[in-house]
Order: structure tokens, then sequence, then C-alpha cells
């Protein structure tokens, strides 16, 4: 059976890479220079980022996969949402991030090994739960035979203000930083401040640019959250359900560049919003491109 997924040390004094084991840096060598994301381990084959973190003509051979045990991975592939699309609206929208997510598949094409390379798992590496498969539901502590996508959603995804945390790298140390989802009711304030980011600001209606797939965190309301960085782009939106850690979305765009070349500004904004592209709009896409992977999608 698939290694439980979203487990992971819970002692204070753990090492800050074995309390945040699925955590991965995606680095993308260019002639302009060296681009870099984070990504969510989901299977020994592949991890899970944003679809913006790449280009169109970015080669497997110029993409690594980082661990946190400090190993690197080649790439074979990378299957970005195919209704991703960041010119999708221009002129008048500039970028447009509707469905970033992408899958990185592991393994290297040179090697004449029948074998693809694979993710090894141990206390620095493992992989975090994906929402509808088998492995989340043993997560919940709910029953493997009567469990639904629907109760997992309801489980997870509460109407109204649901915590959560997203990790970030400060000073080459994993920090987890809190968030709250806004859903139910508080979602159209949190996703009406999109029209504040500079990119946005001719735009007057919000659902140009934040589709049905968004989650949306940050703000000042119930508590000051967390805000993320560019460099985060990519990274899980997670949720801690009783010491299992489930991915619900995917870092994918923010309203205020609070951050110069990752140095956080203290003070946040009240329209400091930021959005992740929600996994439960886009599982027939995660199922069908993760179907031998031993995940047993619900
Ligand atoms: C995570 C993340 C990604 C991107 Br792309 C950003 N850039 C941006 N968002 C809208 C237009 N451009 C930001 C900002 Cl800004 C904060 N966090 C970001």
């Amino acid at each position: 059976v698939m290694d439980m997924c979203g487990m992971a040390k819970q002692y204070n004094e753990a090492p800050h890479v074995e309390k945040n084991p699925w955590l991965a840096t995606i680095s993308v060598t260019r002639s302009s220079g060296l681009e870099k994301c984070k990504a969510a381990v989901i299977t020994p084959h592949f991890v899970l980022t944003a679809a913006h973190c790449f280009n169109i003509d970015d080669e497997a051979h110029q993409i690594k996969v980082l661990t946190n045990d400090g190993k690197r991975y080649a790439v074979t592939n990378v299957i970005s949402h195919p209704n991703y699309n960041v010119n999708a609206k221009k002129p008048k929208i500039a970028e447009f991030y509707d469905y970033d997510i992408a899958l990185v598949e592991i393994g290297d094409k040179n090697k004449r090994t029948i074998k693809k390379e694979k993710i090894e798992f141990n206390p620095k590496v493992r992989p975090i739960c994906i929402p509808c498969t088998e492995g989340t539901t043993r997560a919940l502590r709910k029953k493997v035979a009567q469990t639904t996508c629907d109760e997992h959603e309801a489980t997870l995804l509460k109407w109204g203000i649901v915590e959560a945390f997203f990790i970030t790298e400060e000073d080459n140390e994993l920090t987890r930083k809190d968030v709250t989802i806004k859903t139910g009711d508080q979602k159209p304030v949190c996703n009406r401040d999109a029209l504040k980011a500079p990119l946005y600001i001719n735009i007057t209606d919000v659902s140009e640019v934040v589709s049905d797939r968004f989650l949306c965190t940050g703000g000042t309301e119930p508590h000051v959250d967390a805000f993320t960085c560019k460099g985060d782009s990519g990274g899980p939106l997670v949720i801690n359900h009783r010491q299992r850690y489930i991915q619900v979305g995917v870092i994918s765009w923010g309203v205020a560049n609070l951050c110069i070349n990752m140095n956080r500004a203290s003070m946040t904004k009240s329209y400091a919003r930021d959005f992740h592209t929600n996994l439960f709009k886009v599982l027939p896409w995660l199922e069908s491109r993760l179907k031998d992977e031993g995940l047993s999608f619900l």
C-alpha cells in the first residue's frame, strides 16, 4: 500500500525539514537565469506545483527537483493543466492564472535504465495527502468504504474561515506561515481585493480575474494572515487535520508584492490577499494523470 500520506514529525525540537517533509524546490535553469518555485511531494514519481513556474519553451533537462534530504532529481515531463493559459485574456488582462497547476514527473529520460528514477522517502522526504484519495480518507480517520469526495470537501473546506498554512524558506530554514481560507460568505470579500493588484487595477469585474478555481487567503480579519512572496509560488496550501496533513491548494499568485528579494515586509495590508488553485476543482485532471501511482482516487 502507498506510504501513509501526510505524516510528519510532531515534536517541537524536530528539524523543520522533518516537520514539513513534503516540501520540494523546483529549479528551472534558463539562459536568462535561474527560476525557483516550491512544490509538494505526492508520489515517488510526481511533485505538484504551479503551471506558471514554467515557460512554453522550457525543456525537461533544464528542470531539477530538490527534496529536503538534499537530493536533486531529473525531470522527464511537466504536465500543466490543459486549461492553463497565462495569455488567455490578453491584452485586457496581462496575466491570467486560472488552472495554475502542474505535475512534474521525476525520472531521467536519458538513462538507459528501464526503471524510472523515483523519489526516495525517508524522515525528511514524505508525501502529503491529496483530497479524494483513500490515503486522505484514512488520514481523516473515516471509513474507507463509505467516505465520499464531497465528505472530504465538507470536512476540510468548512463554510466560513478555515485555518491553513503554507511553508516558506527564510535563511535556508523552512517555516510555516499561518493563513485562513475564506470560504462561504467570506469568499467575495476576500476575492474583491484581487482588483488591488497593480496588474488588475483597470478591471472592474472581479470574476474576470478570480475564477471559481481559486481559494482566497490573507488580509487582517479575523486575524492577521501571513502573505506569500513570488518564491512561494507552487508550494502547497496545507490543512492540519488532527496531526495529519492534507494539501487543499497550490500557491498561485498574490495581490501585494510585500517581499523584496524574499525580505518579507514586517507590516501586512488588509488587502494583501493570496490566491491558490483549489485541488477540489481539478480532480478529474489529477486522477487521470496519476492513475498508475497507486493513490486510489474516490
Ligand atoms: C505567489 C506569488 C506569485 C506571483 Br506570479 C506574484 N506576482 C503577481 N501576482 C499577480 C501578478 N503578479 C505574487 C505576489 Cl505580487 C505576491 N505573491 C505572489
